[in-house]
Formats: structure tokens, sequence, C-alpha cells
């Protein structure tokens, strides 16, 4: 029936200019057009256009994306654009990932997570302060809010849960287990990857908690992120080496027939700091090898995402990480997935805004295969099929 049949669609590439202080900043030019959703980031380059003697320099760069958010963004108006969209399709069985990527202290972890909430965590279970969405939320807070107060459109919400996870050198770690804040990584559940009957992904050791309201869900990110800042403290500045995947799943019962079960998995998905070894000023030996393995994941998720973006019939490489394991639907796979592309407007950073923005261009080539996830409970489902027969 074509309910089950899939869409094809493409990666939807944002951009976000993270703000800086006006002096040093690149010229650049942001073109929004908001009917066609089509937008044109431009860069000046300070460097060529100073050397009069070479004609032919390139003096600007082009980029396009779906929406470009300036300095003066709001983490409202990210949302708005590239999250609230994802909730709305998990209701109807469509899974949704949202990506940041881009080189670091550029505003991935603020996009995603918001500001700290600094100050004590409460156990779960405990009752402390209320948390609710301010100003400065990220994207999964106002997603986890929305979940539990959108419209579900003509169906119902049935059960909610979460994940959450951190890739550090290849090592996955449950910063939700066993439901308690910890006071060393090592402490932290380890996360393998295997294979289950049916040649699916099935993460062993990532503890998935059903949550009932809002508060339940906000407290458990919380409890994830306290874990993460203890894990970045321990091991040389993990907020930049490391990847955070939070997926929520959402279930409904399909409206006006409540024998379909509808289910869908959101990724959102901090990416680890994507500047290039040779810039960063490493010299001690370990920090190397730390930086040769989140540039190792990352040039895994590049190749996986190259290979992609040339087109059908070509081997994926999936296999070659745990993070492109991790992220095989969304990419190139059944999900709806949003890149958001974040750059600094400061002129020494100019080469990796370039080369985020090049990154980003690959990306939006990419094409996914979307459908809804439907199951049916037996009975119905034998029915139908007896229909069907009858015809
Ligand atoms: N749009 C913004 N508005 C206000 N503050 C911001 C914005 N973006 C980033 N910041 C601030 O800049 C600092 C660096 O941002 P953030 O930690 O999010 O970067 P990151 O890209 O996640 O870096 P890393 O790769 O190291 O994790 C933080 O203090 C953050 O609060």
């Amino acid at each position: 029936s074509g309910t089950m049949s899939s869409d094809s669609e493409n990666i939807n590439v944002f951009c976000r200019v993270k703000p800086s202080p006006e002096d040093d900043t690149v010229e650049y030019k942001a073109r929004n057009d908001y009917s066609e959703n089509i937008a044109e980031l431009e860069i000046a380059n300070p460097l060529q256009s100073m050397n009069r003697h070479s004609q032919n320099a390139q003096t600007t760069h082009k980029f396009a994306f779906t929406k470009i958010f300036d300095q003066t963004s709001t983490q409202s108006d990210i949302y708005e654009a590239a999250g609230r969209p994802l909730v709305e399709s998990s209701f109807q069985g469509i899974n949704g990932t949202l990506f940041v990527y881009g080189q670091t202290a550029t505003g991935k972890t603020y996009t995603v997570s918001g500001y700290d909430n600094d100050g004590a965590t409460s156990p779960i279970g405990e009752s402390p302060r209320e948390l609710s969405v301010t100003e400065d939320s990220g994207v999964i807070t106002r997603v986890l809010s929305d979940i539990f107060s959108g419209s579900t459109g003509d169906n119902e919400l049935e059960s909610v849960t979460i994940s959450y996870l951190e890739i550090y050198k290849e090592v996955g770690y449950d910063l939700l287990g066993e439901g308690r804040s910890k006071s060393h990584p090592d402490e932290l559940p380890r996360v393998t990857p295997m294979k289950d009957a049916r040649k699916r992904l099935n993460l062993r050791n990532l503890s998935v908690h059903t949550v009932n309201s809002e508060q339940e869900a906000l407290r458990w990110f919380e409890l994830g992120n306290t874990n993460r800042k203890v894990a970045e403290t321990h091991l040389n500045d993990a907020s930049s080496r490391s990847h955070c995947v939070f997926t929520i799943g959402v279930t409904c019962k399909k409206g006006g027939n409540n024998k379909t079960t509808l289910t869908a998995k959101v990724n959102i998905v901090d990416l680890a700091g994507s500047e290039r070894v040779g810039k960063s000023h490493i010299e001690r030996s370990t920090l190397l090898s730390e930086a040769r393995n989140i540039n190792l994941s990352l040039h895994h998720l590049q190749q996986v995402i190259v290979a992609l973006s040339k087109g059908a019939l070509r081997h994926i490489p999936y296999r070659n990480s745990l993070l492109t394991q991790v992220l095989s639907d969304s990419l190139g796979g059944n999900s709806r997935t949003v890149m958001v592309a974040t750059i600094s407007a400061q002129t020494r950073h100019l080469e990796e805004s370039v080369s985020t923005c090049q990154f980003a261009q690959r990306v939006a080539e990419i094409t996914n295969k979307v459908k809804a996830n439907e199951t049916m409970d037996p009975d119905a489902l034998i029915l139908r099929l007896q229909d069907e027969i009858k015809i």
C-alpha cells in the first residue's frame, strides 16, 4: 500500500555563524530567500583581495544552504527551522537526525545542548528545582519539551524513551548508565556495537529509559551532561574530542486506526571539532594520538559522506567506525536528516570556515529514503490480508 513506500529526500543543510567581536571579522554576506528555501553565503577572502597582482585570484567563496543563521540568530530560530520539523514527523513514524559539524568553539554544543545548567544535579527521582526551556536552551531541551506538549496531530503519543551515548577514541560510553552521576569515566558502562538476528545494529550496554514527562526527560538529560563533564575533565578536554548522540524513541498509536503503531527515532548529534591535526598545536604524544583518533572518526564520517554524495551503487564504508555505524540510518538511510554547520566569523578562522562549508556542500548532495515505520498488531494484519485476498 502507498503508506509503506519510501520517499527520497535530500539532507537539509543550515549554517550558523557564531557571534564574535566586531574587529577581526571576515566580511561575509548571507542572503536568505525564504520563499525558495535557498540561501547563499558569500565569504570575502581578505588575504587574496589584498594581493593586487593576482587578477584571477578567487576573492570570494560562495556556498548554498537551506538557510543561514547570522550572528543575531537565537536558539529558538534554529529550533523552529531545524528541530521542530523533526518532532512533527516523529509523530508520523518518521526517523529524524540533526547533527552539528564545525571547528572547535564555534557553538556546536551551545546549539545542541544550550548553556550548561551550572550547579548541582539531583539524582533521578528526588525533587529539585523545576527544569524548563529558557532562552539559551538548545535543540535537545526544546525537542524533549515539544514531544510532551506539541500537537501529535491525529495520532496519540504512547511512549517516549531516551538514551545518551558518548563516543571517545572509538569507545562508546553510556552517559545515563544506572541512573546516577559518576566521578570517573571508567565507571560509565562501555557500549559495543552488535548485529542482531536481522543484521540490524544493536548497541549493547546502552541503557534506554522510558520517560513519562518533560521533567523526567530533562532530568535524565541533565544527568547525562554531568557525566559528560566528568569525562571531559578526565579525558583531556573530551568535549572537543568526543562525539555525543542523544536518541529519543517516539511511539504513537495511529489515529482512527489504533491497531497500527508508529515508531520513530530522533538522533541529535554533537560531533567532535573538525579542525585538522596539523593546525592545532599539539605537542604531547598522547594528545596527538587523541587528535588522530577524533580525526580518524571524522575521517570515516567524511568517507561515508563522499561515497554517498557520489551516488547509488557504491560501497558505503559504514563499518569502519562506531560513529558511522550509529549514523548509518541518518546518512543515506531511513531518516529525515538536517545538518547545522557552525562557523566562526573571525579572519583567523577563515580557512576552517571555508572547509566546514565545503563539507556541508557535500552533505547537501546526499539523498535519504524516508518512510514511516508502521507496525500492525497481528490481528489487524490478518484482517487486512484477508481483505486484500477478497479483492
Ligand atoms: N550563538 C552563540 N551565542 C552565544 N554564545 C555562544 C554561541 N555559540 C557559542 N557560544 C559560546 O561559545 C563557547 C564555545 O561554544 P561551544 O562549546 O558550544 O563550541 P563547540 O563547537 O561545541 O566546541 P567543541 O568542539 O570544543 O565542543 C561557549 O562558551 C558557548 O556558550
